[in-house]
């Protein structure tokens, strides 16, 4: 039994105004969706309510707008892909609040499913203010949330909303916290952790919890290269947060009284443009060119995750190990996670991994459906594990 209400509590819908938190925040490259997990995933809740005769009205945010609307940031074209893979029309409003959405609603029919613009367009939204989410909240009469992967941020459309109606959690979201209480409950050790990708100020923090947490923590991709320089490496170009070098050192030490190891690249894939088709060398992590950025773990990192994997009983991934999107900057992350499948489908790991990238890189290496569990969450899945109350769902338990 759950400690929160779910689908199963929520009694006659037809006809109510039900705002959905999902999390449309998929990867998209040359403006196709790339890969959408992440909307399968919540089509299972649209779906049920919307067969239930009720007016779904889908909040999400889409990448990390600065100031305002950003069309590039626009969720018009998640509208189309949400068409797709529901099969099912999803109207669309360029707005979240205000006349905009409230014209949009009135004009719902029972079942239609509507997807209002991105809710990061408004400041306020991260902000969690009360008169935003009162407009929010003015356009609805029941609230799900079935945005595990957002979970972890107290905004207003995935904590607010759940203090002015009815709240519950949608399938994915229950599933999701099903699934990690399974397989990560209590996990099996060693426990070795793979922590990489390019959300570096907003995951570094919580590294501090996980090393008390976990055997070994394996740092890659964009995050490495911040543990690198504050070792004292020059890592060129490379993406790396400089200012967050005493963070790093703290992690490290934090690492060392709590007994995980920390595992670093020794060398990397390195260029100097990301693009198809650009010149890359591999070298080792302290003759990274100046003028050249790291793209990639090199193979004698890939061979030392690999050794960590061999260890491991559970396997906890979250962030690709270099820039996947593009060849041949794929390589590491590709030859660890088949390394990870391999050692699941021998029965001898446990395998979690999470993130909107990290599962397409997962699919990337068509090795997806070999991990134990996939999860579509990244920061938030983190933040389960460094066990962490998550603000959206704390908000939902009765
Ligand atoms: N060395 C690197 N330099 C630059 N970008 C990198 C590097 N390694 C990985 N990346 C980028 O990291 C991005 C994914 O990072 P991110 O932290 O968003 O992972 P995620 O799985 O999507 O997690 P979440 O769901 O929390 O966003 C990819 O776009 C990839 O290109
Ligand atoms: O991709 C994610 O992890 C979620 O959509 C949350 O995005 P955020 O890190 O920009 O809040």
């Amino acid at each position: 039994m759950p400690a929160f209400r779910t689908l199963d509590d929520i009694g006659d819908i037809a006809g109510k105004r039900v705002l959905v938190r999902v999390d449309l925040n998929v990867p998209v490259k040359d403006g196709q969706v790339s890969d959408a997990t992440r909307i399968e995933r919540v089509a299972p809740t649209i779906t049920e309510l919307s067969d239930k005769g009720a007016k779904v009205i889908l909040l999400a945010h889409f990448g990390r707008p600065k100031d305002g609307p950003d069309p590039s940031m626009s969720l018009e074209p998640i509208a189309a892909a949400t068409e797709a893979v529901l099969d099912r029309r999803v109207h669309f409003a360029p707005d979240c609040v205000g006349d905009v959405a409230q014209g949009a609603v009135d004009a719902m029919a029972d079942g239609d499913i509507l997807l209002l613009e991105n809710t990061r367009f408004h400041k306020s939204e991260e902000k969690n203010d009360p008169a935003f989410v009162a407009a929010l909240a003015a356009n609805g009469d029941i609230y799900v949330n079935d945005a595990f992967s957002a979970a972890h941020r107290a905004h207003a459309s995935t904590e607010g909303l759940a203090h002015h109606m009815p709240a519950y959690a949608g399938r994915t979201m229950q599933a999701e916290l099903e699934a990690l209480e399974k397989g990560l409950g209590n996990p099996r050790r060693p426990v070795v952790a793979i922590v990489g990708g390019a959300k570096v100020s907003s995951k570094i923090d919580l590294l501090m919890n996980l090393v008390k947490k976990v055997d070994a923590l394996v740092i890659g991709g964009g995050m490495a290269n911040t543990f690198l320089a504050a070792r004292g490496e020059d890592v060129g170009k490379s993406l790396c947060e400089h200012d967050l070098a005493a963070t790093a050192k703290q992690i490290m030490i934090e690492a060392a009284s709590a007994g995980c190891a920390i595992v670093l690249p020794v060398d990397a894939v390195v260029a100097r443009e990301f693009k198809v088709g650009a010149a890359s060398e591999t070298v080792g992590v302290d003759a990274v060119p100046a003028d050249a950025m790291i793209l990639d773990v090199g193979p004698r990192t890939v061979e030392a995750i690999n050794e960590w994997i061999d260890r491991a009983a559970t396997l906890v991934w979250n962030g690709p190990l270099g820039a996947f999107e593009i060849e041949p900057f794929d390589a590491g992350t590709v030859a660890a996670a088949k390394y990870a499948a391999a050692q699941t489908r021998e029965g001898v790991l446990v395998s979690v991994a999470g993130g909107g990238d990290t599962v397409a890189a997962l699919h990337h290496a068509g090795v997806a459906d070999d991990f134990t569990y996939v999860s579509t969450a990244g920061g938030a899945f983190l933040e389960w594990m460094e066990g962490k109350p998550l603000p959206g769902v704390e908000v939902l338990k009765s």
